[in-house]
Protein backbone atom coordinates (compact mmCIF):
# COMPACT_ATOMS: atom_id res chain seq x y z
CA UNK A 1 0.00 0.00 0.00
CA UNK A 2 1.26 3.62 -0.96
CA UNK A 3 -0.25 6.91 0.16
CA UNK A 4 1.13 10.13 -0.15
CA UNK A 5 2.36 12.20 2.36
CA UNK A 6 0.31 15.35 3.26
CA UNK A 7 -1.12 15.32 1.07
CA UNK A 8 -4.04 17.84 2.60
CA UNK A 9 -0.55 20.20 3.75
CA UNK A 10 0.02 20.54 -0.41
CA UNK A 11 -4.02 20.63 -0.79
CA UNK A 12 -3.82 23.60 1.43
CA UNK A 13 -0.93 25.25 0.79
CA UNK A 14 -0.88 25.14 -3.30
CA UNK A 15 -4.69 24.23 -4.48
CA UNK A 16 -6.55 21.16 -5.65
CA UNK A 17 -5.44 21.39 -8.62
CA UNK A 18 -2.06 20.55 -7.86
CA UNK A 19 -2.85 18.07 -5.12
CA UNK A 20 -4.53 16.39 -8.05
CA UNK A 21 -1.35 16.98 -10.21
CA UNK A 22 1.19 15.04 -7.84
CA UNK A 23 -1.52 12.25 -7.62
CA UNK A 24 -1.15 11.77 -11.66
CA UNK A 25 2.49 12.08 -11.40
CA UNK A 26 2.53 9.24 -8.50
CA UNK A 27 0.63 6.99 -10.18
CA UNK A 28 2.90 7.74 -13.06
CA UNK A 29 6.15 7.09 -11.30
CA UNK A 30 4.67 3.94 -9.97
CA UNK A 31 3.96 2.84 -12.99
CA UNK A 32 7.03 3.07 -14.18
CA UNK A 33 8.86 1.56 -11.42
CA UNK A 34 7.15 -1.98 -12.01
CA UNK A 35 9.39 -4.04 -14.74
CA UNK A 36 6.92 -7.30 -14.99
CA UNK A 37 4.45 -7.40 -16.93
CA UNK A 38 2.53 -8.92 -14.14
CA UNK A 39 2.74 -6.27 -11.97
CA UNK A 40 0.22 -4.11 -10.99
CA UNK A 41 -0.99 -0.65 -10.11
CA UNK A 42 -4.63 0.78 -8.75
CA UNK A 43 -5.59 3.43 -7.50
CA UNK A 44 -7.21 2.70 -3.74
CA UNK A 45 -9.18 5.44 -2.74
CA UNK A 46 -8.35 9.28 -1.90
CA UNK A 47 -4.59 9.48 -1.65
CA UNK A 48 -3.65 5.88 -1.67
CA UNK A 49 -2.39 2.87 -4.31
CA UNK A 50 -2.10 -0.81 -3.99
CA UNK A 51 1.03 -2.49 -5.95
CA UNK A 52 0.38 -6.01 -6.53
CA UNK A 53 3.75 -8.04 -7.12
CA UNK A 54 2.77 -11.49 -8.09
CA UNK A 55 5.47 -14.28 -7.52
CA UNK A 56 7.57 -12.02 -5.19
CA UNK A 57 9.45 -12.41 -2.06
CA UNK A 58 9.13 -9.93 1.06
CA UNK A 59 12.70 -8.99 0.37
CA UNK A 60 12.04 -8.02 -3.34
CA UNK A 61 8.71 -6.24 -2.46
CA UNK A 62 10.46 -4.38 -0.19
CA UNK A 63 13.33 -3.49 -2.55
CA UNK A 64 10.99 -2.28 -4.99
CA UNK A 65 8.85 -0.65 -2.39
CA UNK A 66 12.42 1.07 -0.95
CA UNK A 67 13.60 2.12 -4.95
CA UNK A 68 10.14 3.69 -5.16
CA UNK A 69 9.72 5.84 -2.00
CA UNK A 70 13.37 6.84 -2.65
CA UNK A 71 12.88 7.88 -6.31
CA UNK A 72 9.57 9.66 -5.52
CA UNK A 73 11.48 11.91 -2.64
CA UNK A 74 14.38 12.84 -5.22
CA UNK A 75 12.30 13.62 -7.96
CA UNK A 76 11.98 17.79 -8.28
CA UNK A 77 8.22 18.00 -9.07
CA UNK A 78 7.46 21.35 -10.11
CA UNK A 79 3.29 22.57 -10.64
CA UNK A 80 2.63 26.30 -11.87
CA UNK A 81 6.08 27.78 -11.06
CA UNK A 82 5.75 25.83 -6.99
CA UNK A 83 7.98 23.34 -5.85
CA UNK A 84 6.24 20.38 -4.63
CA UNK A 85 7.76 18.88 -1.61
CA UNK A 86 6.46 15.10 -2.49
CA UNK A 87 7.02 12.39 -0.24
CA UNK A 88 5.13 9.01 -0.08
CA UNK A 89 4.77 6.15 2.83
CA UNK A 90 4.81 2.72 1.52
CA UNK A 91 3.05 -0.82 4.02
CA UNK A 92 4.55 -4.11 2.64
CA UNK A 93 3.59 -7.62 3.26
CA UNK A 94 3.64 -10.58 1.36
CA UNK A 95 2.93 -14.20 1.48
CA UNK A 96 1.56 -17.39 -0.58
CA UNK A 97 -2.28 -17.37 -1.12
CA UNK A 98 -4.13 -20.32 -0.46
CA UNK A 99 -7.52 -18.91 0.38
CA UNK A 100 -10.04 -16.71 -0.75
CA UNK A 101 -9.73 -14.65 2.62
CA UNK A 102 -5.89 -14.56 1.71
CA UNK A 103 -5.99 -11.35 -0.40
CA UNK A 104 -7.88 -9.46 2.10
CA UNK A 105 -5.19 -9.96 5.03
CA UNK A 106 -2.44 -9.06 2.93
CA UNK A 107 -4.02 -6.04 2.42
CA UNK A 108 -4.93 -5.65 5.67
CA UNK A 109 -1.32 -6.62 6.89
CA UNK A 110 0.04 -3.49 4.06
CA UNK A 111 -2.13 -1.54 5.79
CA UNK A 112 -0.73 -2.24 9.23
CA UNK A 113 2.54 -1.59 8.09
CA UNK A 114 1.59 1.81 5.85
CA UNK A 115 0.47 3.46 9.62
CA UNK A 116 3.91 2.17 11.18
CA UNK A 117 5.67 4.01 8.00
CA UNK A 118 3.63 6.96 8.59
CA UNK A 119 4.49 6.80 12.85
CA UNK A 120 7.61 6.65 12.26
CA UNK A 121 7.93 9.61 10.23
CA UNK A 122 6.59 9.03 7.01
CA UNK A 123 8.94 8.76 3.73
CA UNK A 124 9.82 5.31 4.55
CA UNK A 125 8.81 1.47 3.42
CA UNK A 126 7.95 -0.74 5.95
CA UNK A 127 7.33 -4.47 5.95
CA UNK A 128 5.16 -6.08 7.94
CA UNK A 129 5.60 -8.45 11.19
CA UNK A 130 3.81 -9.79 13.78
CA UNK A 131 5.79 -8.49 16.42
CA UNK A 132 5.16 -5.18 15.13
CA UNK A 133 1.45 -5.82 14.96
CA UNK A 134 1.31 -6.78 18.90
CA UNK A 135 2.89 -3.07 19.85
N1 LIG B 1 -6.38 17.14 -4.62
C1 LIG B 1 -6.88 15.97 -4.21
N2 LIG B 1 -6.84 15.67 -2.90
C2 LIG B 1 -7.34 14.48 -2.51
C3 LIG B 1 -7.88 13.55 -3.41
N3 LIG B 1 -8.28 12.45 -2.72
C4 LIG B 1 -8.00 12.70 -1.40
N4 LIG B 1 -7.44 13.93 -1.27
C5 LIG B 1 -7.02 14.61 -0.05
O1 LIG B 1 -6.04 13.87 0.59
C6 LIG B 1 -6.01 14.27 1.96
C7 LIG B 1 -5.79 13.06 2.81
O2 LIG B 1 -5.69 13.50 4.11
P1 LIG B 1 -5.11 12.61 5.28
O3 LIG B 1 -5.69 11.22 5.17
O4 LIG B 1 -5.32 13.39 6.53
O5 LIG B 1 -3.63 12.44 4.95
P2 LIG B 1 -2.46 13.40 4.55
O6 LIG B 1 -2.77 14.85 4.67
O7 LIG B 1 -2.03 12.95 3.19
O8 LIG B 1 -1.39 13.06 5.66
P3 LIG B 1 -0.70 11.65 5.97
O9 LIG B 1 -1.37 10.58 5.10
O10 LIG B 1 -0.94 11.43 7.42
O11 LIG B 1 0.73 11.81 5.63
C8 LIG B 1 -7.37 14.96 2.25
O12 LIG B 1 -7.14 16.32 2.46
C9 LIG B 1 -8.14 14.73 0.95
O13 LIG B 1 -8.97 15.82 0.66
C10 LIG B 1 -7.91 13.90 -4.81
O14 LIG B 1 -8.34 13.15 -5.69
N5 LIG B 1 -7.37 15.11 -5.14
Amino acid sequence: MVDIDKLEDINDKFGHLTGDYTIKIIAQMLNEYLKRPTDLVSRFGGEEFAIILPSTEAEGALQVAEQIRQAISESKIVHNDNHIPLTISIGVSADIIDSDEHPMLLLEQADKALYQAKRSGRNKACYYTQEADQI
